[in-house]
């Protein structure tokens, strides 16, 4: 490469890095919640990277909080142990014993690697689930399938957040890596869906955004024609939507929901195979994915 073009390149690099100005400004001392999806941890590349930008965002002076999933993680240690894995509604049937290998998945191997990614950058990633210092009530839930209100063991919608320990490690500069596993009122641990969770969250902490990092581009309104793709919905499409929907789209936009009517101010699902899709949707203004909005100037989806 002759030095006239990398000099060229370098200034382009910049012209992009300055276009991020007014979104740096905007969501400095704010807080997002990002969800990292198990079907978005696609390889270790990509692992990275996404360490990497909550890393660059904590730079930036804005405040990320990672919940994370592991699905997929999950079924592959449910099939090594010679278990069963079932979904019912978006969500997995958890007996006591899908239940242990859940939790010790989740937080023991998933949330454990991502803390580590995070890490190499600096003395920033604290894990936990919520069941530390109460982080997360569980309220035991059952799925509605073919209409009817079917029980799937021991999974939980979230009851209670309380935030004191987010908050906390928020001021100590930290980045927060949440486990989705919650104990209801008699401490019965339960599993919560990483969707579910993220909503409440966010919710919770009165977040600027919700990004969440899925397998593909977005939430399409009629799946699995690619023509479908939306990238601006809001609120009241998204619950007219919800009963046409099928399997991990479900928890998903019900966790939209959940956080644009509790204030956040937008919800993004993106796809997390394409590395620092999480900067694209935040810090670029060309948006990428699908955005919920509680309200969308001029309606509906487009
Ligand atoms: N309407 C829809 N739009 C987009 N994806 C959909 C839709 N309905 C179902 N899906 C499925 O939802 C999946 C994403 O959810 P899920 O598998 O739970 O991923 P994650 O691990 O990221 O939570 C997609 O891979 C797709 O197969
Ligand atoms: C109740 C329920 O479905 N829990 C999920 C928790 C993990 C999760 O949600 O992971 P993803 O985000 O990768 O899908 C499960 O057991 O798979």
């Amino acid at each position: 490469m002759s030095q006239t073009s990398e000099q060229i390149t370098s200034l382009q690099k910049a012209a992009i890095l300055a276009e991020s100005l007014p979104a740096l400004q905007a969501l400095h001392g704010r807080r997002v919640v990002v969800k990292y999806g198990g079907n978005a941890m696609v390889d270790d590349d990509l692992k990275s990277a996404f360490a990497a930008d909550m890393v660059l965002l904590r730079a930036c002076g804005i405040h990320p909080v990672v919940v994370h999933g592991g699905g997929p993680q999950i079924s592959a240690m449910l099939t090594r142990l010679g278990l069963e894995g079932e979904f019912r509604g978006g969500f997995r049937v958890t007996t006591p014993e899908v239940m242990d290998v859940a939790r010790m998945v989740l937080f023991g191997q998933v949330g454990r690697e991502l803390v580590g990614l995070i890490n190499a950058y600096g003395p920033y990633a604290v894990g936990l689930t919520g069941e530390d210092a109460s982080l997360l009530t569980a309220r035991r839930r059952t799925v509605m399938v073919d209409g009817e209100a079917v029980d799937i063991g021991l999974v939980g919608d979230i009851a209670a957040v309380n935030t004191s320990a987010v908050d906390d490690l928020i001021a100590a500069g930290r980045i927060p890596v949440i486990s989705t596993i919650a104990p209801d009122n008699d401490g019965v641990v339960h599993n919560i869906n990483a969707d579910t969770a993220a909503g409440a969250v966010a919710a919770a902490l009165g977040a600027e955004h919700l990004v969440m990092l899925t397998d593909v581009e977005g939430l399409y309104t009629d799946w699995p024609d690619r023509g479908s793709l939306v990238d601006l919905i809001d609120a009241g499409a998204v619950r007219e939507l919800l009963p046409r929907l099928d399997s991990g789209m479900i928890p998903k936009m019900e966790a939209c929901l959940q956080a644009v009517e509790s204030g956040v101010g937008a919800a993004h699902v993106i796809d997390g195979r394409r590395a620092h899709s999480v900067l694209a949707a935040l810090l670029t203004e060309s948006a990428i994915g699908t955005t919920v909005l509680a309200e969308v100037p001029n309606g509906g989806s487009r």
